[in-house]
């Protein structure tokens, strides 16, 4: 008899690396992008009531948001990205000890031109050459990065594009929004931070001068109020190089973006290759801008040695003036899938590798008021003026937690904080490599819990005003450990995705609950857990059992109940803010695509595309 796949005989959907029969719904069976963990799930529905072991915390009411990139068809190319993914939002709402699961789409420009045609169309992370031509124009951004509450909606962000409002509730996607016409960049950011003192929303954007895949040297930040929704600052800057700015820091004052670097090169982009490439020989840096009544050229840009960062713990402002910014930095390129590029990085051989590298967290303290150097940079041909810190920056303290997605009690966002959760790494627990294969997105199989001791708070102490005093603690680079560490071990066949804090209501800083996603690799499952947010150790109160396999995801927040209905109320017809308003009109960038292709017959840069 035979057997049933014998009737189909199989034959790849692709040729020389390239998707070459579209009708042929295979993924790619040869990337590690779309194994294990990352096999494509691509699922949207609905569970009622999810089984659970334990007991989930009674006073929580809201809903937890994450998400995932989840590429909904086959790729242009065989050897696509795990980053190149639709995004996908998991809603878990809890609620008098019950949860349920929602799971959809961002339903993005690119997903609705990519279902229409019922195939791939956008090709390589971040690269429009690779695109098909019946795309040119359209916004390819997959919003897969971030999904973050702001005045009633839900924001899918992607670094690369602009945000894509949702519904809190139903997931149904609203459209893009361009915060009623005041932000119409070609890019944002994946990291937008709140101000819980203020209110305020403080974004940014890098790559953001032209049509947002031309690697400018612009960026831009914004501050947005959160009770009018008016934007209330803006201001652009230039970096020493096109690199990625992926998390900053927030304090009082100021806002510090981490330039890491992996570089752009447009010309290798038009060859159909990687948008970014890690130069090894190549500084961290780090902007430090004020956030209110930035102007052009108000940028210190400070640089340390080689390094990549990780996600940002807590930032703020010490008595002295100086800002405090922790949060953790890699020895070498995370992003091995963005391997160094031989041609402009002699030595290096153009290969991505999957490196052991080691992940601490970093207290960098940087000076307003450091002397710095004007230096003139090329700017597509142009000079233009950066300032540079005069002295290179190193690490006050450097502590080993080996740990990424560093994540706080958010309330604490701008102040002096002293509890941070990350994913750790431990190589030296037991793993079960022949039941799970090598651990999908990093071995993250601990989480951790890290209390900074009274001596690596800066609190202001009695009789200190800002700006008397110098700091206390180290100021000569240490590494050790800076505090106590409460780590969580799940077993040999599991690893955790970021996790989020859920604060009590009316509790003191780091008072609630942990909650992160589990994956078992050897079932290709998930669950979510919960913990207590100040006794990992003890292990989950609740573990939520997901009947289905989710994706590796990025991140995620928790919303409470109380603001979502407030904010339902509000956004009502009739409600004193009214429904969202998505965008009205085409990107600046779009509009002066379609009039250069009008007036020249080509557009996009008068090239056509690769594909
Ligand atoms: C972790 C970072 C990161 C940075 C850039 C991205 O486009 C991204 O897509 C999922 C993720
Ligand atoms: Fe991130």
């Amino acid at each position: 008899m035979a057997h049933i796949f014998d009737l189909a005989p199989e034959v790849s959907n692709y040729k020389g690396g390239r998707l070459s029969s579209p009708d042929r719904v295979k993924f790619p069976t040869t990337s590690p992008h779309f194994q294990s963990m990352n096999k494509p799930s691509r699922f949207e529905g609905d569970v009622f009531d999810l089984e659970f072991s334990g007991t989930i915390p009674p006073d929580i009411d809201g809903t937890f948001f994450r998400i995932q990139p989840d590429h909904r068809f086959p790729p242009m190319f065989e050897d696509d990205i795990h980053f190149n993914g639709d995004g996908s939002v998991t809603a878990i709402r809890i609620s008098r000890g019950h949860a349920d699961f929602k799971q959809r789409y961002v339903q993005t420009e690119r997903y609705k031109a990519e279902t229409a045609a019922r195939r791939s169309l956008f090709g390589r992370y971040r690269n429009p050459w690779t695109d098909n031509e019946s795309v040119r124009g359209v916004i390819r951004t997959a919003s897969n990065t971030n999904i973050t509450f702001w005045r009633g909606m839900l924001l899918a962000t992607k670094e690369d594009g602009p945000p894509f409002a949702m519904d809190p509730v139903t997931l149904e996607t609203l459209g893009r929004y361009d915060f009623e016409g005041q932000i119409l960049s070609p890019t944002f950011c994946a990291h937008p931070k709140f101000d819980p003192v203020t209110g305020e929303m403080v974004c940014f954007a890098y790559e953001a001068g032209g049509n947002g895949a031309d690697c400018s040297l612009d960026v831009a930040v914004w501050t947005v109020d959160g009770n009018t929704g008016n934007k209330t600052e803006e201001a652009w800057y230039k970096a020493p190089f096109a690199g990625m700015i992926h998390d900053v820091g927030l304090s009082e004052n100021y806002v510090v973006l981490a330039l890491t670097p992996i570089k752009m090169d447009r010309e290798r982009m038009k060859r159909g290759g990687n948008k970014f490439a890690w130069d090894p020989n190549e500084d961290q840096w780090y902007g430090l801008v004020p956030r209110r009544g930035g102007k052009e050229g108000d940028i210190t840009w400070f640089r340390a040695d080689n390094a990549f960062h990780g996600h940002v713990a807590g930032c703020y402002e010490l008595p002295s003036g100086e800002v405090a910014f922790d949060l953790t930095v890699a020895d070498g390129n995370v992003f091995f899938f963005f391997p160094p590029d031989a041609e402009k990085t002699p030595g290096t051989d153009g290969v991505g590798k999957r490196n052991k590298l080691s992940s601490p967290t970093m207290r960098w303290i940087f000076n307003p008021n450091a002397k710095k150097t004007a230096t003139t940079i090329q700017d597509d041909g142009k000079d233009v003026i950066v300032q540079i810190a005069n002295e290179r920056v190193k690490p006050a303290l450097v502590w080993l937690t080996n740990g990424e997605f560093s994540r706080i009690d958010d309330r604490w966002v701008t102040k002096p904080y002293r509890h941070f959760w990350q994913a750790v790494v431990d190589p030296t627990r037991p793993y079960d490599f022949a039941k799970c294969g090598p651990p999908a997105g990093g071995l993250f199989n601990c989480l951790g819990h890290y209390t900074w001791s009274d001596d690596h708070v800066y609190e202001p102490v009695n009789g200190e005003e800002n700006g008397t005093t110098t700091s206390p603690g180290p100021r000569e680079t240490q590494n050790g450990k800076f505090g106590l560490e409460d780590v969580y071990f799940a077993g040999p066949t599991t690893t955790f995705q970021e996790p989020t804090f859920i604060p009590r209501s009316g509790g003191a800083e780091g008072e609630g609950y942990l909650i992160a996603l589990l994956n078992h690799l050897d079932q290709l499952r998930n669950d979510v857990v919960i913990f207590d947010a100040l006794h990992l150790a003890k292990g989950p109160l609740a573990v939520i059992h997901l009947p289905l396999k989710l994706k590796l995801g990025l991140h995620g927040n928790f919303v409470d109940h109380r603001d979502i209905d407030a904010w339902r109320e509000r956004r009502a017809e009739g409600g004193d803010v009214g429904p969202v308003q998505t965008a009205k009109e085409m990107l600046p960038w779009q509009k002066a695509f379609w009039a250069d292709l009008k007036t020249n017959g080509n557009g996009h840069e008068k090239e056509k595309m690769a594909v």
